[in-house]
């Protein structure tokens, strides 16, 4: 499994903590993000990680911001692209299970590290359900 991470300044101990995390399982892990806390954009990262998963480069994205929704607005910008803002477990294992989410968005300033890597764990450890949630995921794209 391939798998591209990026964060803003809101979130580099907790990229490193889910880099560690996800290196330990033997995934392969490109990081896109900042390892400092001096201010930058979210989107520059956020477009990174997104463009790996629109383009088959890697199978699931993972961003982080502060509030997790300015980097989860980016990358679903992308075709193909559905990043799910979540908070807890049941959440990003909701995100998998109805909406087929390919990127989770983890909200630094609100949730702890271990929360974080609790909610990545789920959310890769999770099938789609397919049945009645295929037909809404299909519809949610405009083109
Ligand atoms: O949460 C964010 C975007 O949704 C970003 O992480 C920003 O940090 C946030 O907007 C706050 O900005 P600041 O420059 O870190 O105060």
């Amino acid at each position: 499994m391939k798998i591209s991470i990026g964060n803003d300044h809101a979130g580099p101990e907790y990229k490193k903590a889910i880099v560690k995390y996800l290196e330990s399982k033997g995934i392969e892990v490109t990081n896109y993000g900042t390892d400092s806390f001096d201010s930058v954009d979210y989107p520059d990262f956020g477009h990174k990680v997104a463009s790996d998963v629109e383009e088959g480069k890697a199978d699931f994205g993972i961003v982080i911001c502060g509030s997790g929704n300015g980097i989860a607005m980016t990358a679903n910008k992308h075709q193909g692209v559905r990043c799910a803002l979540c908070w807890t477990k049941e959440i990003a294992e909701l995100a998998r299970l109805h909406n087929d989410a390919n990127v989770i968005s983890i909200p630094a300033r609100y949730t702890s590290i271990e929360q974080a890597i609790a909610m990545v764990e789920t959310f890769l450890n999770t099938e789609f359900e397919g049945g009645r949630h295929q037909n809404r995921v299909s519809k949610i794209s405009c083109s």
